[in-house]
């Protein structure tokens, strides 16, 4: 289980409560509607509160205008049928334009059948004057794709769109479009988000993400056990030093450097020790050492051509292999000895190359760091499940080598072996640079040094990650490591 923050309510500076994490798969959100019926909260009042979310959402952010409210014939569309009422007793112009109509005594034909205003066809030329429509044709756990003439619909649609649960079309758990889906404005999110609102490309389709709460009874979401998070400081607590700790007591980070491209190593080793790792070392070859003494003040200490046997096992450490590494017999034996020590071990790039196909040879490292193509590259067809559903092919990885699966992107994922899932949002576009990957697996090795386990310590560095790099313009990874303390500093503030 997640370690979630410990807060003292006398204080007020801990007063803030990090959003609630958890991303529910349509599943989940079934058997949670069960568990409320089953505990007296009937379905017709959780659609009264997604109905009466979704008008109010509209109000807050519009001026009265037309409003087309597109119903499908599901309880999506019901919610579309308590909107329309509530906006139309507000004052708004609004038109339904029933996509189907929901099966005869459903709370959804009940909500319909409530609606005394106008109808007008479900057609293309129904959504051309309108100034907003309300997509509530379907939700997230759509289980085929749009249907052709839904879509045409959709694709007519030129004012904002406001969407119920998700932008139609969206695959709910994967954030995969199931054949088309529009850009939304807002999306109003029931009691949850789902996956999908995070994963892309859905993440990018639903505008705001507003995610109201419906008045379940307290503790049924608890009951469900869900394995899957948005990524945040609700998941972990980061590493802050204390007045008793000292260097050796804060983790001693090795960077295995490559023979041709040190600076990915003094990367990953900058990552490390603004981290908050005690001790980092860097371990290259002779004329890696000579370029990167030149950098010392961002590299940690610097062995050159150590005999391997002398840098594995001891108390604390934690290696980060890969940045910069070129798969050679030198890096063949130091995985091999590394392993053999029990060290902890993070890998990335050149690690991973190591492992091309051969994700055996990942059982006892701790946090693997693959981008799409690398983890493509070892774990075959995994790769191609991970451009369709990013989670399960994480999970997949991690269950089949027993190390934490940060499968990186705009939507990175976290993944554990026993089934945790953290879906981190907060990278800005800047880190799409080059080292801002090795920058990262240094960041894992600190948090790994200071204690964490690994999937929090995935976690929490993917996240800080992101919080350390700078938006704008002429952002190179050096600024990403200059960054850290700065996101350490905002989550002191705010969560600590
Ligand atoms: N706990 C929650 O989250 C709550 C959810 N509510 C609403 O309930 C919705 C989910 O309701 P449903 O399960 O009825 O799902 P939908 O409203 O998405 O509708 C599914 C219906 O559409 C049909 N369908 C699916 N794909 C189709 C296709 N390609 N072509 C034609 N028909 C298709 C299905 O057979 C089914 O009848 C959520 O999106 C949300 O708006 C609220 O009403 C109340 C509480
Ligand atoms: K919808």
């Amino acid at each position: 289980m997640p370690v979630f923050p410990r807060r003292d309510d006398k204080n007020p500076r801990q007063a803030t409560r990090p959003a609630p994490a958890e991303l529910l798969l349509p599943d989940e959100s079934r058997r949670l509607d069960q568990a409320a019926a089953e505990a007296g909260v009937s379905l017709e009042r959780l659609m009264a509160a997604a109905g009466r979310a979704v008008a109010r959402a509209a109000m807050r952010r519009w001026r009265p205008r037309p409003v087309v409210v597109l119903a499908g014939p599901g309880n999506n569309g019901g919610d579309g049928w308590v909107a329309a009422r509530l906006l139309e007793e507000a004052g708004w112009p609004v038109a339904v334009a029933a996509f189907g109509m929901p099966p005869e005594n459903s709370v959804a034909a009940e909500a319909a059948g409530r609606w005394r205003g106008v109808r007008v066809p479900f057609s293309p030329e129904a959504v051309g004057r309108a100034g907003l429509v309300i997509d509530a044709l379907f939700g997230a756990g759509l289980s085929r794709d749009l249907p052709a003439e839904a879509e045409a619909v959709l694709r007519a649609i030129r004012a904002p769109i406001l969407a119920v649960d998700v932008p139609s079309g969206l695959d709910g758990a994967t954030g995969q479009v199931r054949g088309f889906a529009p850009e939304a404005a807002v999306t109003v999110a029931l009691e949850r988000a789902r996956p999908g609102h995070v994963l892309l490309p859905g993440r990018d389709l639903c505008g705001a993400l507003e995610v109201v709460e419906l008045g379940f009874p307290p503790g049924l979401i608890e009951a469900l056990r869900v394995r899957c998070w948005r990524n945040g400081p609700a998941l972990w607590r980061l590493p802050v030093p204390g007045a008793a700790m000292h260097k050796h007591s804060r983790g001693h980070v090795v960077v295995a450097a490559g023979a041709t491209m040190p600076g990915a190593a003094r990367l990953a080793a900058a990552g490390a020790r603004r981290a908050g790792a005690g001790l980092v070392t860097v371990a290259a070859t002779t004329q890696g050492a000579a370029f990167l003494l030149r950098g010392v003040a961002e590299a940690g200490d610097i062995i050159a051509d150590p005999p391997a046997e002398a840098l594995v096992g001891g108390k604390g450490k934690v290696w980060v292999l890969g940045p910069g590494m070129v798969p050679d017999d030198r890096a063949r034996d130091l995985l091999a000895k590394v392993m053999e020590a029990g060290d902890r071990l993070v890998v990335d790039a050149g690690g991973l190359t190591l492992c091309a196909g051969a994700p055996e040879r990942l059982r006892g490292a701790s946090i693997i760091t693959p981008h799409g193509g690398e983890f493509g590259r070892v774990f075959g067809p995994l790769g191609d499940l991970a451009q369709t559903d990013k989670p399960e092919a994480a999970r997949q990885a991690a269950s089949l080598t027993g190390a934490v699966v940060v499968l990186k992107g705009s939507d990175t994922v976290v993944a554990a072996p026993d089934g945790r899932v953290a879906i981190n949002s907060n990278a800005p576009p800047t880190l799409a640079t080059a080292g801002s990957g090795d920058v990262l697996s240094g960041i894992c090795g600190a948090m790994l040094g200071q204690g964490l386990e690994p999937f929090e310590a995935a976690a929490a560095a993917v996240w800080l990650h992101g919080a350390a790099a700078p938006t704008g313009a002429g952002v190179v990874a050096e600024d990403v490591a200059a960054g850290i303390p700065r996101a350490f500093a905002q989550w002191t503030e705010t969560y600590a």
